[in-house]
């Protein structure tokens, strides 16, 4: 069989975790009858969206993400339109999508569930004119990763400490969400549009959702007072979201969200800015990615 030509695109800065070292463990553990290893490392925001792009006019089959959720949103983005294959080794601070698809969090257990190439179709979703693979949405967290990506402040401690400030005065808005016909209104501390059941780090807004269903969770977090906020912690890290009433999962393929301004969203956990009407829908069973077997 002729070998597969694949490109592993590194971010050097996702998850905070140095990865001079992953092309010299790339290459002892991948199975080298079946791969011709290539690299590249991104350079700046953008730049693995640019260098997937460029593969396409090359002659890769497999094109990894060596990152977490928004380098695979800017890899997969390409990977769809030229109908080839992605590949994940987890290297984020969350990997939401990773996680959900049991996609280990050890590299060199990762480079093995590469070497199996067990490849599966998943859905993939659009959000106004951009694609999205895990999770988007708005509301207070798109706030916080607005605010905090031009914020001097770094690392987790840093987050949660804003977090909570700003958690005092921020005032939840009142959105009209319409799924497949059916008009909601809700005020909403937080509206987030599922693929995958998780942000990242195990945190579940949305338990039960399936990457191949052809359905996205419309997940409505109501508004509540600060000290439920562990509650609330503790129902996403137990999976139990949608037993209780602090969040409304609604399920739908095509989505369309009104709002009262202009705001801040997020796409796979990077911050953007878009109008007051949002049109989201589901793309079933659009990308190839590889995954663990019994995936
Ligand atoms: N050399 C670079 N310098 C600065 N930013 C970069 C560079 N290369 C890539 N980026 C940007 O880094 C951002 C964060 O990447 P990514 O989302 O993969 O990591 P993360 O935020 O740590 O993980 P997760 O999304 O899983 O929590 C992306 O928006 C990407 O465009």
């Amino acid at each position: 069989m002729a070998k597969s030509n694949i490109l592993f695109i590194i971010n050097p800065i996702s998850g905070g975790k140095d990865k001079l070292k992953i092309p010299a463990l790339i290459d002892a553990n991948l199975d080298r009858s079946k791969f011709n290893p290539n690299y590249s490392v991104t350079e700046y925001v953008g730049h693995a969206a640019e260098i997937a792009e460029e593969a396409a006019n090359k002659n890769f089959d497999i094109i990894v993400a060596v990152g977490g959720d928004g380098t695979i949103n800017e890899i997969g983005s390409k990977v769809i339109l030229q109908n080839k294959v992605l590949g994940i080794i987890p290297f984020g601070s969350g990997n939401g999508l990773a996680r959900f698809l049991k996609i280990p969090m050890s590299p060199v257990k990762a480079i093995k569930v590469i070497n199996e190439l067990n490849i599966k179709q998943i859905d993939t979703a659009t959000f106004n004119d951009k694609v999205y693979f895990n999770m988007a949405g708005m509301g207070f967290d798109a706030h916080i990763s607005s605010i905090f990506a031009g914020h001097k402040t770094r690392g987790l401690s840093g987050y949660v400490k804003l977090g909570l400030q700003e958690m005092l005065s921020y005032k939840p808005a009142t959105y009209t969400i319409t799924v497949d016909g059916k008009v909601f209104t809700r005020t909403a501390f937080v509206v987030s549009i599922a693929n995958s059941s998780q942000y990242g780090n195990n945190a579940h807004i949305s338990p039960l959702a399936s990457v191949s269903d052809g359905l996205l969770d419309v997940c409505v977090v109501r508004n509540f007072p600060l000290y439920k906020l562990p509650l609330l912690a503790y129902h996403m890290m137990t999976a139990n979201t949608h037993r209780t009433d602090m969040v409304e999962i609604i399920q739908g393929k095509q989505i369309h969200i009104s709002r009262p301004k202009e705001d801040a969203i997020h796409i796979d956990g990077e911050p953007f800015f878009m109008g007051k009407d949002i049109d989201i829908s589901v793309k079933p069973l659009s990308l190839n990615i590889i995954v663990p077997a019994g995936i």
